[in-house]
């Protein structure tokens, strides 16, 4: 349950200072809200740049104050859909006005050009008659031709400016959908596919910034025309306009009823798009896997069952576009019939003249094609409300684990030991399966203890939850008795070195990948990156490969073999010196003499830091301080030192170790 606080007025104390701090709005989620001895305890980022813990030791509350997540939606996008997809368009303002601005001299002069043919027909008849001298048509030609060049200019820079903004709005709109992406909680992506993600970036946010750059600007050219068209056949004639307006009512109507469908179309075909996207993503980067099965023609008919749904909205927008461009189409050639009919009978009763018909010939001419104008603006602004519907989605939703939110507590605190006190939890696209109840384990800093159990027991778990991958449903994570509900997630994460089973390298040099677990801004120097590298014992092989730390890994490092790989993940984890070490079965499918190069890297690395080894295999565990053996059930079966446990006559985890026929030394 979120809050919104609409004003707050709190003391507190921090680092012993008494402080007032008011906050007009402030959302709070759960985890930041707690009462205690009926006072409120509130873990925000309110007070200054810094993230702060607040202890209030008075607090007072004044309203409203009111709760629901649906309501914080609200009140966080009280604007309408089209508005808050303008307002993407806001830092652009000034191009774009200056755009609007080319774009009224442009279509002023566009505009211009009926009424100067009307005159000049009429001239050029007044010649024929020899009622005018021919060099009165010289001028007039000429500032003809000045006011097109006039014209182009002002289009030109109406387009550049167009599109440079266009650019940068969306280059904005997708840094924004990244950090957004990047700031969700583990469960968004436990539930969100990465190929639907990335559609969300590459396609959804193109339609959206070409509609409020380009299609915006045409839109305006269109409606300019429309409406100065309409204008100027008033002035040159009500009557026959007034025939015209006959025609726009049914346009009108059916423009509501076609851009209600293609919205909803829209946001169809970008839903099965991005389908078809995250198959072709799982595919591709597994490919490894569909070759060694053979299945590359089934993948291919899978694929092309996925596009087929995306053909098939695509073949319903196109007749709902058929139908709609086929009527304004109509429309506009019906206005230039009106026109003709009407204006000869008018023309024969003398009413008006050649020159007048012929202009009013050419306004209904621009009227007509306008309104096939205003189609595909209203065509690009009901996709583009359907596509950006998908993004404020994931703009919108609050992380329940923000990534910087609490204290950063003073780093002595890391030597203090950790414990799981009273905790349950379950994954929360898995609620019905608890994975812990009530456990209770300590890590003993500077310690090395192991955690073994059968498979999917939860041992990988206890990481992900020191991490606040997740938080507990109930119990809680303390570090020197302090709940990490209130520390800042960055602070804890900044501290934990992991190494795991598989570790990831990203595609790069060897010096970037190292350089990853730098904790200023990414940087680091070359004394930095051989030092990490010696105590990863990867100094050796690095130095060997072609371009020594400049060498290029491949994707996900495939360049590298699995040792090479594990130590240049310890070095990664190195390079930020964590107080905490989280190894998740670092050595494991390794041959002999890799294991013993990572083991040797990890038994130094763990001197004089709090350690935790996920054991898969117990033929990890026998150095450490402390076993922890889990049962299937999540629960503590046991815990000790290896001789403590392998002393139980009956004991779990010496059938473990029997039954695993594993051999020490
Ligand atoms: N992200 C997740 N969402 C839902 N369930 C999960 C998730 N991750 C793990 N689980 C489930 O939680 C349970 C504990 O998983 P965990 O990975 O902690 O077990 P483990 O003991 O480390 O297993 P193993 O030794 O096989 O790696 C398992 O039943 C697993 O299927």
């Amino acid at each position: 349950m979120y809050m919104t606080l609409k004003k707050m007025v709190m003391e507190s104390k921090f680092n012993g200072i008494l402080r007032t701090v008011v906050t007009q709005t402030f959302v709070l989620n759960p985890t930041h809200l707690s009462t205690k001895n009926s006072k409120c305890i509130i873990y925000t980022t309110c007070y200054g740049a810094k993230t702060s813990l607040l202890r209030p030791t008075v607090s007072k509350l004044e309203g409203p104050f009111y709760s629901t997540s649906s309501k914080i939606k609200k009140s966080l996008n009280p604007k309408s859909e089209l508005a808050r997809l303008f307002e993407i368009a806001k830092p652009e303002l000034v191009n774009i006005s200056g755009a609007i601005a080319l774009l009224v001299v442009s279509s002023s002069i566009t505009l211009a050009v009926p009424f100067c043919m009307g005159k000049i027909i009429d001239l050029v008849q007044s010649i024929a008659n020899d009622a005018m001298p021919q060099s009165e048509m010289q001028p007039v030609v000429t500032g003809l031709c000045a006011l097109f060049v006039l014209g182009a200019v002002a289009n030109a820079g109406r387009i550049y400016l167009l599109q440079t903004s266009g650019q940068r709005i969306t280059k904005t709109l997708r840094e924004r959908v990244f950090e957004s992406i990047m700031a969700q909680d583990m469960q968004f992506f436990d539930q969100s596919a990465t190929g639907e993600l990335i559609n969300r970036l590459a396609s959804d946010v193109e339609i959206v910034s070409g509609a409020v750059t380009q299609n915006l600007s045409d839109g305006l050219r269109s409606l300019a025309q429309i409406s100065a068209g309409i204008g100027m056949m008033y002035f040159m004639s009500p009557d026959l306009a007034n025939v015209i307006l006959m025609v726009l009512p049914p346009v009108a109507i059916g423009a509501v009823v076609y851009g209600r469908f293609i919205r909803q179309i829209t946001k169809d075909t970008q839903t099965s798009l991005a389908r078809s996207t995250q198959m072709a993503d799982e595919r591709i980067s597994n490919i490894r896997t569909v070759r060694s099965f053979g299945k590359e023609s089934f993948e291919c008919k899978m694929y092309s069952r996925k596009v087929n749904d995306v053909l098939q909205f695509a073949l319903k927008e196109a007749k709902a576009k058929a139908v709609f461009f086929g009527m304004t189409g109509l429309a506009g050639n019906l206005i230039m019939v009106l026109v003709l009919y009407n204006g000869g009978v008018m023309m024969h009763s003398g009413q008006i003249t050649v020159g007048d018909l012929s202009a009013f010939l050419l306004y209904s001419g621009y009227v007509a094609i306008s309104i096939g104008g205003m189609s595909n603006f209203f065509t690009a602004i009901n996709k583009s409300l359907g596509a950006s519907s998908r993004l404020w989605e994931l703009t919108d939703s609050v992380p329940v684990i923000p990534l910087q939110a609490g204290v950063f507590p003073d780093n002595t605190l890391l030597k203090e030991d950790i414990d799981f006190k009273n905790l349950c939890f379950a994954y929360p696209t898995r609620k019905q399966h608890k994975v812990f109840s009530d456990v209770n384990i300590s890590f003993k800093s500077g310690k090395v203890t192991a955690i073994v159990g059968p498979s999917g027991c939860g041992k990988s778990t206890v990481g992900v939850l020191l991490l606040r991958f997740y938080d507990p449903d109930t119990g809680e994570i303390a570090i020197g008795g302090q709940n990490i509900k209130g520390i800042s997630p960055a602070w804890i994460r900044n501290n934990v070195g992991i190494v795991s089973q598989n570790p990831i390298l990203f595609s790069g040099t060897v010096g970037d990948n190292i350089t990853y677990g730098s904790l200023s801004h990414n940087q680091a120097t070359m004394q930095q990156l051989e030092e990490v590298s010696i105590q990863a014992n990867a100094y050796k092989f690095i130095s060997c490969l072609q371009d020594g730390f400049n060498t290029l890994v491949g994707e996900r490092g495939i360049t590298l073999s699995g040792g090479q790989q594990q130590r240049i993940a310890i070095a990664r984890a190195l390079l930020k010196d964590p107080k905490i070490l989280l190894l998740d079965e670092a050595t494991s499918a390794l041959d002999a003499e890799s294991e013993d190069l990572v083991r040797d890297a990890l038994e130094k690395a763990a001197i004089g830091r709090t350690t935790i080894i996920i054991a898969h295999r117990l033929s990890t565990v026998r150095r450490a301080d402390k076993i922890i053996v889990f049962d299937e059930n999540g629960s503590v079966s046991e815990n000790g030192s290896y001789n403590e446990l392998m002393n139980h006559e009956h004991g779990v985890f010496k059938r473990m170790v029997e039954k695993q026929k594993i051999l020490f030394s």
